[in-house]
């Protein structure tokens, strides 16, 4: 065995473990603003906004300079790498005004899937090459925390033991590498929700899939208290005819991490994945309200269901500044309040906070 080989000092599991905490720390969770340039581009093709820097620039400076009370609601914020340069109207740097409201900066590590051979159009995860160079540059650069997304879906024949065990496998050899550079890897293998599939489904799928990281995880000696989950709910596909209450989906969901996620692992940040911002708000409350124990923090690390409505008020438009603002930090809080179980929904949310926010196939 290869306890006599240590992979971090107990100095680097101090460090990330704290990290970690606090990016969860009392009601906080993430936000994901780590689209890449495309993703960006389709979001903005939405309010009719062209995707040049500027404009990408622009719509994220109004999330990141938000009054400092949002520092009690967002915990970390996942930056893509154009944008952990980027630098607001006055010249300073994104980066610097997150870390001073005392939110954490994060790092989208991942480049996008690649198709594994003679599956049923699954994929693999690509970014393992120079990946401990780019850590050790982007922790200089001031991120301490990492992210990557890799992507299994329910098919026919899918998630095949292939596609499950590629992706754990680099989920843990990411996870691994990134400890070794000090970043707090954010691990997400999101099962996503296209298909007819009804809940139950997702749940056995969603334990295969949490079981299989969480054992290569372990063989790549990863040191769980530092670390994040960052996992799907369970939910029925985005075409079953068959609905179910938040309720239900807390009650799937946390059996499925219940059986799965180790109690050292300090917290599970949810992807919204499509869900409308107010559904992602109830089923997170819900899931915080589940009458089962609960060892992890149970938050958010939503990109959608955090940024609809503020993308909608904006529409590319410099006066739209405070209803933008207004808009991002109404989600802010309201998630805050769902990770402590405490949301109470008042029946006066906007429009686009109720659409649904689902786009087919969703693989980067
Ligand atoms: O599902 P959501 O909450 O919109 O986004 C989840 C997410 O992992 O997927 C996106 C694509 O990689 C990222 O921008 C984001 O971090």
């Amino acid at each position: 065995m290869a306890h006599q080989f240590p992979a971090l000092t107990s100095e680097q599991k101090k460090a990330l473990s704290e990290t970690a905490r606090r990016i969860v720390a009392n009601g906080k969770g993430i936000l994901a603003a780590d689209e890449s340039v495309g993703t960006m581009g389709n979001r903005l093709q939405r309010i009719k906004v062209e995707n040049t820097e500027d404009n990408r620039r622009q719509f994220r400076e109004l999330l990141f300079t938000v009054d400092g009370s949002v520092s009690q609601s967002i915990g970390g914020v996942i930056l893509f790498h154009e944008t952990l340069y980027q630098k607001d109207g006055q010249g300073k740097l994104f980066r610097d005004i997150l870390k001073e409201k005392g939110i954490v900066v994060g790092i989208k590590l991942d480049q996008g899937v690649a198709p594994l051979a003679g599956t049923n159009k699954e994929t693999t995860v690509q970014g393992l090459d120079g990946l401990s160079e780019r850590c050790a540059q982007y922790k200089k650069d001031g991120a301490d925390f990492g992210k990557w997304r890799a992507v299994l879906k329910i098919d026919n024949q899918c998630p095949s033991h292939l596609a499950i065990q590629e992706n754990a496998n680099t989920l843990a050899r990411y996870a691994s590498i990134c400890q070794q550079n000090g970043l707090v890897p954010i691990v997400e293998p999101e099962v996503i929700p296209d298909g007819s599939h009804d809940m139950e489904h997702c749940q056995y799928v969603t334990e295969k899939v949490l079981a299989a990281v969480y054992k290569a995880l372990n063989d790549h000696h990863v040191y769980l208290e530092g670390t994040l989950l960052k996992p799907n709910m369970v939910t029925a596909g985005h075409a079953c005819t068959k609905k179910y209450t938040p309720e239900q989906v807390a009650m799937a969901t946390v059996t499925a991490l219940h059986r799965t996620v180790p109690a050292a692992v300090p917290g599970i940040c949810f992807l919204s994945g499509g869900m409308s911002e107010e559904d992602a708000t109830l089923n997170l409350n819900a899931i915080n309200l589940c009458p089962l124990p609960k060892p992890w923090k149970l938050s958010f690390s939503y990109g959608r269901a955090l940024q609809a409505s503020a993308l909608a008020a904006w529409g590319g438009k410099a006066e739209n500044k405070k209803a933008t603002q207004e808009a991002f930090m109404k989600r802010a809080l309201a998630n805050s309040q769902a990770a402590k179980g405490q949301y109470v929904h008042t029946g006066s949310s906007g429009s686009a906070s109720t659409q649904s926010l689902f786009t087919a196939s969703y693989t980067y």
